[in-house]
């Protein structure tokens, strides 16, 4: 069998892990965290039953996506290296499987979060499913270089959901999570697509690094670290969080200031020789995880 029909047959049964696996779990367990944080920072109370039900809805609902996104990408995932082994490439799950557990899951989330949570945080959740699997996957990324910047709101919404799931309007301040998030993707994306430019080449996929060079990409790393840095200090200077969180957005934002000149002062092109981009990109994780649970604890304190 060559690996299409591999990839459109039906393997002999996928082990319940692959379904994990079909979910992104790492990215997801971080994307639900920002939307955990937008309802905790949100004015209002909702109860606890429905804020589960909430969190329960992004998780699944960002499941599907990135679910979505493995049927898709089936092919070319399985041209790279990183993501070969996943249950569609390897040949462990038929892509008709796969395509009815995504259906099921994103209609099942937007359906809770309408009918159950409310409406406004249903919808949102259902644009940002239809956001990162068509606009992103199968419109922007085979596309443009520029497909993370304009794909990255897709991550960006889950705290605006979370949100509007206590409120059931969307102010000022949600819209400037979104913006840190949708600021902090391409530096996060770019200082891994650096070091694993080979795999983007190889599948063909128009990653800035492969159509714009090494140079070019680290300038633009660099080139959204202070907006990024700027927007994250708006909930301090517009007065909606306190002392706490504005230092410790400061200090998070010089590190990642830091690590991005680091990067933009590497000349190296080969993978071995990225240090930088790879301390870049695992410290934007941190960075979205402590900015995040430091806004979260600074309402708490005040
Ligand atoms: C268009 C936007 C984004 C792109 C292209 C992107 C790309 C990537 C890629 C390729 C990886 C490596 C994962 C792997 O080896 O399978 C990764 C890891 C990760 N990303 Fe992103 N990312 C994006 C947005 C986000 C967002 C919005 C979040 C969370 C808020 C996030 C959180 C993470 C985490 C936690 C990891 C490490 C966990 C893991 O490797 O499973 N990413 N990202
Ligand atoms: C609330 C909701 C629906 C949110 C969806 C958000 C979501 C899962 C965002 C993550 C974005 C992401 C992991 C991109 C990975 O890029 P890629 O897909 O190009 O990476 P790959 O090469 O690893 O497949």
């Amino acid at each position: 069998m060559n690996q299409s029909e591999v990839i459109s047959g039906n393997p002999a049964g996928a082990h319940w892990r692959d379904y994990v696996a079909l979910l992104k779990p790492g990215v997801v367990s971080l994307v639900v965290f920002t939307g955990l944080c937008g309802m905790a920072v949100a004015p209002g109370h909702l109860h606890p039953v429905l804020a589960f039900t909430a969190i329960l809805c992004i998780a699944i609902g960002a499941g599907a996506a990135a679910a979505f996104n493995m049927v898709f990408e089936a092919e070319l995932d399985a041209r790279m290296k990183r993501t070969a082994k996943r249950p569609i490439p390897a040949g462990r799950m038929s892509r008709d499987e796969a395509m009815a557990f995504a259906v099921i899951l994103s209609v099942g989330s937007v359906a809770i979060m309408a009918l159950g949570v409310n409406l406004v945080a249903g919808a949102v959740l259902a644009f940002s499913i239809f956001y990162y699997a068509v606009v992103y996957t199968l419109w922007l990324k085979p596309r443009t270089p520029q497909n993370i910047v304009i794909g990255g709101g897709a991550g960006a919404f889950p705290p605006l959901i979370g949100w509007a799931a206590v409120t059931g309007d969307v102010t000022l301040m949600p819209v400037i999570l979104f913006g840190l998030i949708f600021l902090w993707t391409p530096p996060h994306f770019w200082a891994l697509a650096l070091f694993v430019k080979g795999d983007y080449a190889n599948a063909g996929i128009p990653m800035l690094p492969v159509t714009h060079g090494v140079a070019a990409t680290r300038r633009q790393v660099l080139a959204y670290t202070p907006p990024l840095v700027l927007v994250s200090l708006l909930p301090w200077l517009l007065g909606y969080s306190g002392a706490l969180y504005g230092v410790t957005a400061a200090v998070l934002g010089a590190v990642f200031l830091l690590l991005a000149v680091r990067v933009a002062r590497n000349g190296a092109t080969e993978a071995v020789a990225m240090a930088p981009e790879k301390a870049l990109f695992k410290f934007s994780i941190l960075y979205l995880f402590l900015i995040f649970a430091a806004l979260v604890l600074d309402g708490w304190l005040r």
